[in-house]
């Protein structure tokens, strides 16, 4: 029953403004379908990272993209790039591009393209859907798999297909919401450790997402549903470092390792180069992301991957009229030559750790 039901009970709904229709997820997938080459690619990267993460292949998940996407011209240059320069390390590195369209923030700021594309408050969900989707299947085109983070639990539905790799954020780690949501996705799934360092709640919610689960959902159809899940095999964790600092050093990997090691979860774990690991400094990403493959050459096995913000051009700006093409909105990033340096050095540091495992 709603309001306009029954006026004299208005109870409900007070501070919303205004329900509108949204496309169902089964509508967007036909206006814009996978189809079966791409299907192909996402299931075999899938794998890959999969078979990483589990020990089973001793490469490297590299996750490397703009911290958010907010051109997909510049995004899709970007990929093409990243492309070559993957075909190069393919026997070190397995790259994930990130195309993050989905922001978290700490406290107000732009959420990202599928919420308001054109960037100035206009909020047009159905363009933002149908830009993400297209730019998700024209870099797989150019035969790149992509990672997203998961941050609606209703859009996965509209581009999850597509989707190699996913993450869930260091504010969101700790919701039960978002450890279902984990649960049923069908890709490897990145927690985050809180924003304050603690890798236990990573560490619970990997556990959760193992398992099965009954909750609220929207189907297909876009109807609410009640979704019944098996859980995700793949959950596992990454170090962003937080509020007390970073967590990316020899002492902290083990510590984590250990945590991993008691609760029988996944002896691999990815390392935040950027966020917290960086205090949000792109030169300093660079310098952090080194630190990381001297302790991959070193031998360290239980690195499993590496997660790196990175565009076009370096740093960041503030949204506008007049942009710089290429460069982050939201988080400072590398830009591209420093980005291929450290592509290269990660790729040495899994030759040497082969080497030292006399592979
Ligand atoms: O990765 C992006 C940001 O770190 C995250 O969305 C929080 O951003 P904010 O602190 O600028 O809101
Ligand atoms: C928001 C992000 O990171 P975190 O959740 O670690 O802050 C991100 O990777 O874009």
């Amino acid at each position: 029953m709603t309001t306009q039901d029954n006026p004299g009970e208005d109870t409900s709904d007070l501070h919303v403004a205004a329900f509108q229709p949204l496309i169902s997820p089964h509508d967007l997938l036909a206006e814009l379908p996978l189809g079966e080459q791409r299907a192909a690619l996402v299931r075999r990267t899938r794998d890959e990272v999969r078979r990483v993460m589990a020990g089973e292949d001793d490469r490297l998940l590299v996750v490397v993209g703009p911290c958010s996407v907010h051109d997909p011209a510049a995004a899709l240059d970007y990929a093409r790039r990243l492309k070559a320069f993957a075909d190069e390390v393919r026997d070190e590195l397995v790259v994930v591009m990130r195309v993050y369209f989905e922001k978290p923030r700490t406290t107000l700021g732009w959420k990202g393209l599928i919420n308001d594309p054109g960037l100035d408050g206009t909020y047009d969900i159905h363009r933002g859907l149908r830009t993400a989707r297209r730019l998700l299947l024209d870099i797989l085109d150019i035969g790149l798999p992509v990672g997203c983070e998961f941050l609606d639990p209703t859009s996965p539905q509209y581009i999850a297909d597509t989707v190699t790799w996913g993450a869930i954020g260091a504010r969101t780690t700790e919701s039960q919401v978002h450890r279902q949501l984990a649960s049923g996705l069908s890709m490897p799934v990145g927690f985050k450790n809180a924003t304050d360092g603690d890798v236990q709640v990573a560490v619970d919610a990997s556990r959760v997402g193992r398992g099965s689960h009954v909750f609220f959902g929207v189907d297909d159809a876009g109807r609410a549903a009640i979704v019944t899940t098996t859980g995700n095999p793949d959950c596992h964790v990454i170090l962003r470092g937080g509020t007390r600092g970073p967590n990316y050093g020899e002492g902290d990997v083990a510590d984590s390792l250990k945590l991993l090691e008691k609760h029988s979860l996944t002896q691999r774990l990815v390392i935040d180069a950027s966020h917290a690991n960086s205090g949000k400094d792109h030169v300093r990403q660079a310098v952090v992301a080194s630190e990381i493959a001297g302790q991959v050459a070193a031998g360290q096995a239980g690195i499993g991957g590496v997660m790196l913000e990175s565009f076009l051009v370096a740093g960041r700006q503030e949204i506008g009229p007049e942009m710089t093409y290429g460069q982050s909105v939201t988080d400072a990033c590398m830009g591209w030559d420093t980005t291929e340096g450290v592509l290269g050095t990660l790729a040495a540091s899994v030759r040497e750790r082969r080497s030292a495992a006399g592979a």
